[in-house]
């Protein structure tokens, strides 16, 4: 390494130390934070936070033991407020909603993102994104064509790929985010894309490389340190290259809107948003601007497509597992739907096993484990302590999802988890895959449509068939990090 590069590493190490001193002093003056380990200078807590299992870390360690179920721990510089089980999460994100409703840094995608788009916005220009995002899903949802039948008939587009299989083992990744993204698509871009669209291929695999690479251990590094690393090459830039190349396609889909655009007539999310920008052309403070929509409809996209079918890919590999309740949901379906026509949504209440094993399913593959970071937008007195207007807070999602008090066997595959004794469907509180209060999932209306939809589409028409004897299935993510990534595996989808 040259002299002048190991000097601003240097330096940068001795600032990064200042700065942890400064903002640990910061925050005891100011507030009154939970307890936690003693950080190290630059290090923070790097000792106890494992980066390839940092979820892990926080539940399986000691901390959670020896602290309560509120800690404190450094990430690099950076205090986090780590909340574990239902009751902490629920007292933070539910109780007082308000406080903690502001978003905390998720470096990986920082440098993209920069505080734009609606899901990484805070103050009144989150309020605005979430506020103008929920109406035109809702509307577009009421609209000519109900999000229902946009995912029926998606559903049978996939079916018509499945058959062509005619049983043979696949690698079922790209198929569901093919269809699962065409139906957010339809949304965003007013049109669905066909399969063999290889530019629409490649942008799933930038969401799908994306999703995994915020879940490496460089991912989780890098959101301890990122005010050194920034300028570090490495491994821990390739998520900030795949996002920059979603964000040039979303451009230039804007662009193609803008040729063709009639405010009378708008077509998808980037009309609706075009028609707020020329509305408030004149306002330089508005937050419909370039930016913002670019950003916002990336969010929609990429959330809308990796969260979905993760779930799925994931759902079909514990049905492979426990093929007996596959079963179970096949006579249920044989019961409800029949084989001829399409599941409905409405088929839902009638259909409790299925609906518990959906959430079962959610629950066991807890796809966001830490949640997205959140942050408290002022000076906050949580369970007797001050948490300082900005410090940033990680409600463990899994931590609710597999909560002893609420769940009987939280590391289990165990349906009648949402069960009571007659075989009714039965809600638990503790079911927060989506989060909860204010920042709650934007598209968990849609997510739920499609989980169901999906799930019974294919069952009705589909046994599934492992490569290997389900005792041997090994049901543990690839990667724990940001997300849960399901495992890579081949299955056979027999007619039935
Ligand atoms: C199984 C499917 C899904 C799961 C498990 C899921 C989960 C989540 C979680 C945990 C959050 C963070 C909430 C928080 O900050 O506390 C979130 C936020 C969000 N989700 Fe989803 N999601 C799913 C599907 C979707 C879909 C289909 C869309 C798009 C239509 C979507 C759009 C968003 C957006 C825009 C946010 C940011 C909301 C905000 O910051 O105000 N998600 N989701």
């Amino acid at each position: 390494m040259e002299l002048g590069g190991a000097v601003t590493i240097f330096l940068a190490l001795c600032l990064s130390c200042l700065l942890v001193l400064i903002a640990w002093k910061r925050m005891n003056k100011a507030g009154k934070l939970p307890p936690g380990p003693t950080p190290i200078p630059f290090l923070g807590n790097l000792l106890q936070v494992r980066t390839d299992a940092t979820f892990q870390s926080f539940m399986k360690s000691k901390l959670r033991e020896k602290y309560g179920p509120v800690f404190t721990v450094y990430m690099g510089p950076r205090p986090v407020v780590v909340l574990c089980g239902h009751e902490a999460v629920k007292e933070a994100l539910v109780d007082q909603a308000d406080e903690f409703s502001g978003r905390g840094e998720l470096a990986s995608i920082e440098r993209n993102f920069q505080g734009h788009g609606v899901a990484l916005a805070n103050g009144e220009r989150w309020r605005i994104l979430r506020r103008f995002s929920l109406t035109i899903l809702r509307d577009f949802g009421m609209g000519k064509r109900s999000i229902e039948e946009r995912i029926q008939e998606e559903a049978g587009y996939l079916l018509e790929e499945f058959r062509k299989t005619k049983g043979a083992p696949i690698d079922p990744t790209f198929l569901l985010s093919r269809t699962v993204s065409n139906v957010i698509s339809s949304v965003v871009f007013g049109s669905r894309f066909d399969y063999e669209d290889k530019q629409f291929l490649n942008l799933l695999r930038l969401i799908n490389e994306s999703f995994t690479e915020m879940s490496t251990p460089w991912a989780q590094l890098y959101d301890m340190y990122s005010g050194v690393m920034q300028y570090l090459p490495g491994r821990h830039n390739r998520v900030y290259y795949l996002i920059e190349k979603l964000k040039d396609f979303i451009a230039s889909r804007v662009k193609i809107n803008e040729a063709s655009f009639d405010s009378q007539n708008p077509r998808d999310f980037i009309d609706c948003f075009l028609i707020k920008m020329h509305q408030d052309k004149n306002n330089p403070r508005t937050e419909f601007n370039l930016k913002n929509l670019v950003l916002t409809t990336l969010n929609l996209f990429f959330a809308g497509t990796e969260t979905v079918s993760s779930t799925l890919r994931y759902g079909f590999l514990l049905l492979m597992k426990h093929p007996e309740v596959e079963a179970r949901i096949h006579e249920e379906i044989n019961q409800v739907i029949g084989p001829h026509r399409l599941p409905s949504v409405d088929d839902r209440v009638k259909m409790p096993y299925t609906d518990a094993v959906i959430h079962e399913i959610q629950r066991l593959v807890d796809i966001v484990p830490m949640g997205v970071p959140h942050n408290v937008v002022r000076d906050t007195q949580f369970r007797g302590y001050l948490l300082p207007k900005g410090t940033d807070v990680f409600p463990l999602l899994g931590s609710v999802l597999k909560d002893p008090k609420y769940f009987r066997y939280p590391d289990a595959f165990y349906p009648q988890h949402f069960l009571d004794e007659q075989g009714r469907f039965k809600k638990n509180e503790a079911f927060v895959p989506f989060s909860s209060g204010k920042r709650i999932c934007l598209g968990e209306a849609m997510a739920r449509m499609e989980l169901f939809l999906y799930f019974t589409s294919i069952l009705q028409n589909f046994s599934l068939r492992s490569l290997v004897p389900p005792g041997d299935i090994d049901i543990n993510p690839k990667l724990s990090g940001f997300g849960n990534i399901p495992p890579t595996y081949e299955l056979c989808l027999v007619a039935r």
